[in-house]
């Protein structure tokens, strides 16, 4: 018999808030069948209208309250509720971080590992206004070239002018590079026609040295009156040290071409972190919340337990940060990354700042250690770093045989970490010391977190 969903499109309903999802949507239940629901909280009664029904669950969307969480924080600005750029805004700041700790015990519950205890969540003073990097579409609204974000699961742009959770002073050079091509008519891309010439504004902005990089990521491979808008935007925004064209002619939601031109300046900005200084390129990794990455890398530097004997593998490198931090407090590091530009960055930056005990490799992870492990290499610490996915279990097996004392799990996918942490479990490892939350992404439902595994 075909399944019937007890709701039907357009039809409101009168439902309470039980839960909120990893995605920080709310989540009601109408004969058990869920129904999510941005911007609403658990314990809220609201009634809600239904926007779409799929075979095992159902969207909705607030209509009118009739009680509201303690919890709740008004937003008055809509374009954050119609884009979801910060998903969380709505909920109060000790919540958000109590939400991340629970979102990680949860995880550890459900897969049968009670034992592994969670902190609580080391947030920000300041939650808000923290990241150094940002990636601004830019369309035609009302016939004039507008900078802002998506609209929630479309790709019509609503006009932002303060991103809210961006470092101000890239929220105003947005404007300015704004302005500018408005000056210079430059064409906004058009994806229905896959016509125009500029798609996104990136710009990237070192949170301790104020140098400043404008990405220009255009369809075109030519942007017309190029000269005078690079010699406006130098005029404008003197904190900027760097004017790249980065061309990505595809229709894709990739953001970045492999063709670069530097327009102006250098190829990199600098940043500082735990007193080291590092060079940055366009499209290296580096943590968005420069405030939390310190505290990351000395909470990761920390738990490592070095003592300046030790020899320690940072796979996931990227531009070589936590291998250069912990350089200081070990006998070597074997750094390893797979992007080749972010390795170049690397050994840049041990050049910097005069480190010579690092070695940084280009490659897959996985890869790496299973050639490391066959030439003997005994490392007493392995940190790791990984994107969402998280580790292979070839890596995990690898690590394993080179049996370190200790392995450093930074994490910013509870998800893939719990994965890892059984698969490290059956490999003679267990979860030494509580995991640690670290809010790197206030108002966001995204988690960061450091884990210490040890060998039993
Ligand atoms: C979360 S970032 C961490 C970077 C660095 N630890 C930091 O804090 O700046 C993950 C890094 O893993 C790299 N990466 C992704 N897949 C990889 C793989 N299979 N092997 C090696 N590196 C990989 C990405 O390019 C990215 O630089």
């Amino acid at each position: 018999m075909k399944f019937k969903a007890p709701v039907t499109k357009n039809e409101t309903y009168d439902v309470t808030i039980m839960d909120l999802t990893y995605q920080g949507m709310g989540v009601a239940k109408i004969d058990n069948f869920p129904i999510f629901v941005a911007n609403s909280l658990p314990g809220e009664e609201i009634t809600m209208k239904v926007t779409k029904v799929a075979k095992t669950y159902a969207f909705g969307r607030v209509q009118t309250w009739k009680s509201k969480s303690p919890d709740r924080v008004e937003i008055k600005d809509k374009q954050y509720t119609q884009t979801g750029i910060t998903p969380l805004q709505h909920l109060a700041y000790p919540a958000q971080l109590e939400f991340k700790q629970h979102q990680i015990q949860e995880l550890f519950y459900k897969a049968h590992l009670d034992e592994v205890e969670v902190s609580p969540t080391v947030g920000m003073e300041k939650p808000y206004g923290y990241r150094n990097k940002a990636q601004i579409p830019v369309r035609s609204v009302n016939g004039q070239l507008t900078t802002g974000f998506y609209r929630r699961n479309s790709h019509d742009l609503v006009p932002i002018e303060d991103f809210y959770i961006q470092d101000p002073e890239i929220d105003k050079a947005i404007l300015v590079v704004r302005d500018i091509l408005r000056q210079y008519h430059t064409a906004p891309y058009n994806e229905t026609n896959h016509t125009g010439v500029i798609k996104t504004i990136m710009v990237r902005r070192g949170h301790f040295t104020h140098e400043m990089m404008i990405v220009l990521i255009t369809r075109a491979k030519k942007i017309p009156m190029n000269f005078e808008i690079v010699e406006e935007i130098r005029k404008q925004l003197p904190e900027v040290k760097s004017i790249i064209q980065n061309v990505n002619a595809a229709q894709t939601n990739v953001l970045l071409g492999k063709e670069e031109k530097i327009l102006w300046g250098s190829n990199v900005i600098h940043d500082e972190l735990l007193g080291l200084r590092f060079a940055i390129s366009a499209d290296s990794f580096y943590q968005v919340n420069p405030v939390q990455t310190d505290k990351l890398y000395d909470l990761a530097i920390q738990k490592a337990g070095l003592t300046g004997k030790e020899t320690v593998i940072d796979a996931y490198c990227g531009i070589g940060t936590i291998s250069l931090a912990m350089a200081k407090h070990a006998k070597k590091v074997y750094g390893v990354e797979i992007v080749d530009k972010a390795i170049q960055d690397a050994k840049i930056n041990a050049k910097l700042n005069d480190i010579r005990n690092v070695r940084f490799t280009v490659g897959k992870a996985e890869e790496k250690m299973a050639d490391w492990q066959h030439d003997g290499l005994k490392p007493d610490v392995i940190v790791v770093d990984p994107p969402r996915k998280g580790l292979a279990p070839e890596f995990i097996t690898a690590a394993a045989e080179m049996a370190p004392k200790r392995v450093v799990y930074v994490s910013c996918n509870p998800a893939t970490l719990v994965r890892d942490v059984q698969t490290f479990m059956d490999n003679g490892y267990h979860v030494a010391q509580p995991v640690i939350p670290l809010d790197q992404f206030p108002q966001t439902p995204h988690v960061e977190s450091v884990t210490v595994l040890e060998h039993k």
